[in-house]
């Protein structure tokens, strides 16, 4: 049995271009690997079975369009493997279509655990490019760390960063579609006069202030930087997310936002014992489900050493 931890992502910068020919948006994608994270656990099986346990369970399809099922399928077939048997089990602590890009971290965890169980060895680089075959956030989960994504968020660039940072999670009730995000992101834009199309947006490109305060590894700094062009299209679709943004900020964030497209936000706090503070404070403000305290940033989708038997 091979089981492996892999962690969610705060985006620090989303910088959105315009929407592209193929649908998709080019991006500035500052990604940052968080502890909250779910486990993966791959044990033999008869063709790809899936299990799922968590507060969330419930909202996690278990047939094929599953990530972590998909992973499997396609690291088999890139092997030639005719009948892959495993039985996945994902242990879910991240919230479900929250922005925290849980089914891209589930993914990239059973490319691992496959990896592993079927002795495989497949070189980084490789399930590199199987994971953004899966989808675009899916490599970061097994890079982790802190990394620029360009292209739609797959062309990954690791980058520096000192010591570490203390994050608040306020889980909204319901998610979030992604697609329908990005697509209220370009009604916007269009709304506003400026075209959504890649012609009428300039590429984004990462900011220096942000780089040089992860670089450094000064909160305030951060905060200051933080950015995503997703946050008035979810807070559009989810208008209660400003009161939730607001909260966070009256009980001491020193930044908040938007996580991705949402519609879980993101808090900075100054040091770890402000997070306990600020989670506690947001889970009894009432604008959202529950708040979790973390920090990061931690290594992509690893196994967990003392857990894995033969
Ligand atoms: C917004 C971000 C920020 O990291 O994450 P979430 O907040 O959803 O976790 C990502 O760009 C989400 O990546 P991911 O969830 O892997 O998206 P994909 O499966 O590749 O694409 C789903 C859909 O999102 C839209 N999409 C995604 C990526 C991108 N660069 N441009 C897009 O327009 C497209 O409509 C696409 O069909
Ligand atoms: N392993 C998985 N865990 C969660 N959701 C999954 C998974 N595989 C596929 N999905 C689907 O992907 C959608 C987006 O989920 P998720 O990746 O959690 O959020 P986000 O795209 O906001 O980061 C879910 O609503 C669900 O239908």
């Amino acid at each position: 049995m091979i089981k492996v931890r892999v962690p969610a992502k705060v985006n620090v910068q989303l910088g959105v271009g315009g929407l592209r020919a193929d649908g998709f948006h080019d991006l500035a994608n500052v990604f940052f690997a968080v502890a909250l994270g779910d486990e993966v656990t791959a044990a033999p099986g008869e063709g790809v079975t899936l299990t799922c346990s968590g507060p969330d369970a419930a909202q996690v399809p278990l047939d094929d369009t599953n990530l972590a099922a998909r992973a499997a399928r396609l690291l088999a077939a890139h092997h030639g493997l005719a009948d892959p048997g495993v039985h996945l089990h994902i242990a879910k602590a991240i919230p479900v279509a929250g922005g925290m890009a849980g089914g891209s971290a589930d993914g990239a965890a059973a490319l691992v655990a496959c990896d592993a169980l079927w002795g495989l060895d497949t070189p980084f680089e490789n399930l590199l490019d199987l994971a953004a075959e899966l989808g675009s956030d899916v490599p970061f989960a097994l890079l982790g760390g802190v990394a620029l994504g360009r292209g739609r968020g797959e062309i990954l660039e690791a980058l520096p960063v000192t010591g570490t940072f203390h994050w608040v999670f306020a889980v909204a009730d319901g998610g979030l579609s992604t697609p329908a995000v990005f697509r209220e992101c370009d009604r916007l834009r269009e709304e506003a006069g400026t075209g959504s199309g890649d012609t009428d947006v300039p590429t984004p490109d990462a900011a220096p202030a942000l780089l040089a305060a992860l670089a450094t590894g000064d909160p305030a700094a951060l905060a200051a930087a933080l950015t995503n062009d997703l946050q008035s299209a979810a807070l559009s679709l989810r208008p209660s997310l400003a009161a939730t943004l607001a909260a966070g900020t009256e009980a001491g964030a020193i930044g908040a936002l938007v996580s991705g497209s949402g519609p879980t936000c993101a808090f900075l706090a100054k040091d770890a014992e402000a997070a306990e503070a600020l989670a506690t404070a947001l889970a009894a403000s009432g604008t959202c489900r529950t708040a979790h305290a973390t920090y990061g940033p931690v290594p992509g989708a690893a196994i967990h050493p003392r857990a894995t038997e033969s």
